[in-house]
């Protein structure tokens, strides 16, 4: 039996980190996806007493023996159970970080533990010590503020879900998942969010299971209908960083400044709830003045983002560069260096664009644009 799914990254319009802190954020699905396939051996098969992960942009593979699985996990799978979610506990993350350990992940490669481990809650916690090959790739640039870890542990679990879900009719390319699997997956795949960035406020994970775009707040999710074109210029900077130590770097700056910090967090809840009443907005105001508002939004985002520790030098440099052609930039996602959106307003000439991606990359930066608000989480048998 095989299943695939996929799941895609994300961009934070408005209210990273702070939404961490209850305030509201915007976000919105890239067309930039996960892939996972899932076989599941014949019992009469060679290999149906391993569990295999194949990582297969990066060329490596891992696997395990059910036997070792099951001495070190020491959870009864039979008290497991698919349709309640349930958070990994301290104990069994211990167990999993040996199971992790002994595959010697190379050092160059080693901020993939932490997905490994998501790997092995998740597959044991939804099917149990069961023989399995796991392939996936992704088009998503890993730890870049796109979502990485989320599509990942959203695609993973749709495959999980859906391979022991009895409803497996055939169907000729993706299939979206009903209302109450999507509410199913986004829970396990929050679970999985926990061991990547430690608190998640969860937008990323319900942003790739829904897609589309979404204000969310404190696990409200609203879905917006954009009533304007919104096009946005991502810039990679290529610079690496971790979302679990920039979001726990801004908690302890919380718990210094706790009046101040909370100011910054108020202030980013409006930004947030402002854009989205422009983007859904259904007045007569010219597109061109909302753009100018989204502009500005922006700036002040990002002038908040800095107060709260999570800028870069390089993602000053992408502001830098696009503010000399009147265009404004704010990081996305943790931060810390990854991406920086930049706003492509309708009446910007293309050669005004070309310019600013020639120069952006001169410096080493790499540009793309994707498509915003499409689909969330889909699976294929
Ligand atoms: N396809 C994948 N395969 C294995 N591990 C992955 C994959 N995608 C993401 N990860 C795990 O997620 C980690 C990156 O997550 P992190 O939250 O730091 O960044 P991100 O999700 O890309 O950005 P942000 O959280 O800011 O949107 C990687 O280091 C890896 O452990
Ligand atoms: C930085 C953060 O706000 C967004 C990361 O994409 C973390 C989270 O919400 O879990
Ligand atoms: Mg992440």
């Amino acid at each position: 039996m095989e299943v695939k799914s996929r799941a895609p990254g994300k961009i934070i319009l408005a209210g990273e980190h702070a939404v961490v802190h209850g305030s509201t954020a915007v976000a919105a699905a890239i067309d930039l996806y996960t892939y996972v396939t899932l076989r599941l051996p014949l019992q009469s098969a060679e290999n149906n007493d391993r569990l295999t992960l194949q990582l297969k942009d990066i060329s490596l593979e891992f696997s395990w023996s059910l036997a070792r699985l099951k001495e070190a996990i020491r959870y009864d799978s039979s008290t497991l159970c698919r349709s309640t979610p349930t958070s990994c506990s301290a104990e069994t993350l211990k167990s999993i970080a040996v199971l992790v350990e002994e595959q010697n992940i190379p050092e160059a490669k080693i901020w993939l533990t932490s997905g490994i481990s998501t790997f092995l809650w998740l597959y044991t916690s939804i099917l149990g010590f069961n023989p399995a090959t796991v392939v996936i790739t992704s088009e998503l640039p890993f730890g870049s503020g796109l979502g990485s870890s989320a599509a990942f542990c959203v695609a993973l679990t749709a495959a999980l879900l859906a391979s022991s879900s009895s409803d497996k009719t055939h169907c000729d390319g993706w299939s979206s998942l009903d209302e109450t699997n999507l509410e199913l997956l986004n829970k396990w795949a929050f679970e999985g969010e926990k061991i990547l960035h430690g608190k998640p406020s969860g937008i990323d994970n319900t942003v790739s299971a829904y897609g589309s775009m979404i204000k969310f707040c404190s696990g409200e999710i609203t879905r917006l209908q954009s009533n304007m074109p919104l096009r946005m210029l991502i810039t990679n900077t290529r610079v690496g960083r971790n979302t679990k130590a920039l979001v726990s770097g801004v908690t302890e700056r919380a718990a210094r400044h706790r009046d101040a910090m909370n100011s910054v967090f108020n202030a980013v809840d409006s930004i947030s709830k402002e854009l989205a009443a422009i983007i859904q907005s259904k007045d007569e105001t010219p597109v061109t003045e909302k753009e100018e508002s989204i502009k500005e939004l922006m700036e002040m985002n990002q002038g908040l983002l800095q107060s709260m520790g999570v800028s870069h030098t390089s993602i000053d440099t992408v502001i830098r560069t696009t503010v000399k052609h009147k265009l404004a930039s704010k990081l996305t996602g943790a931060g810390g260096g990854g991406c920086v959106l930049t706003l492509l307003p309708t009446l910007v000439l293309g050669t005004v664009v070309d310019k600013v991606v020639e120069e952006l990359e001169a410096i080493g930066f790499q540009c793309f644009t994707a498509s915003i608000g499409g689909n969330g989480a889909q699976i294929c048998f």
